[in-house]
């Protein structure tokens, strides 16, 4: 008989008062990238997401990422190819040190106001590793082939 320990690093999850009876964030296939974020909004007070309007949504949870990781809070693509609906500061980032929920700044970027109601699945959180560095000022950068070349210097 095979054992298989669950290897994957652990994401430590504090359910908030407002989502009480929510799902937990979860992965919706075996491979999936990122977990699906759902509203925590009030049942009985669905928001409306105006054209061109944005919205601060919360997701009921506050996550304690693992040191060395980040969360990287990104839209559903369903969402934004029928509804326009997209995160407007895409990718959402969430710190490690971070204590408070985590919340989702949706933007209606379509034409007709969107419901978002409670539960539903509004974004999606990949867990992606991340490095700091130490910062250090020098005088001169070291010579390449690029050099000062970029946006399209190689061509299209
Ligand atoms: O989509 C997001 C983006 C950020 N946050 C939270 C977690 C993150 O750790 C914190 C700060 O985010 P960020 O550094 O992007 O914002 P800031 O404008 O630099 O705020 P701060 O000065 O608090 O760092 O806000 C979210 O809940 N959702
Ligand atoms: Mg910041």
């Amino acid at each position: 008989m095979t054992i298989h320990h669950d290897t994957r690093p652990t994401l430590n999850l504090i359910r908030l008062a407002n989502g009480e009876g929510l799902d937990l964030p979860a992965y919706e296939s075996k491979g999936a990238a990122g977990m699906d974020l759902r509203a925590a909004v009030d049942e009985a007070a669905p928001l409306t997401l105006l054209p061109g309007k944005r919205a601060l949504v919360p997701t009921g949870f506050i996550f304690e990422i693992p040191e060395g990781f980040e969360g990287q809070v990104r839209p559903r693509s369903g969402l934004a190819f029928k509804n326009g609906i997209t995160c407007l500061n895409s990718p959402g980032t969430v710190d490690s040190d971070y204590r408070g929920e985590v919340k989702v700044l949706l933007i209606n970027l379509g034409d007709e106001p969107i419901v978002i109601s409670r539960g539903m699945r509004i974004a999606q959180m990949v867990i992606a590793s991340v490095t700091q560095t130490r910062v250090a000022e020098i005088t001169a950068a070291s010579e390449t082939v690029r050099g000062a070349g970029g946006f399209g210097s190689t061509g299209v």
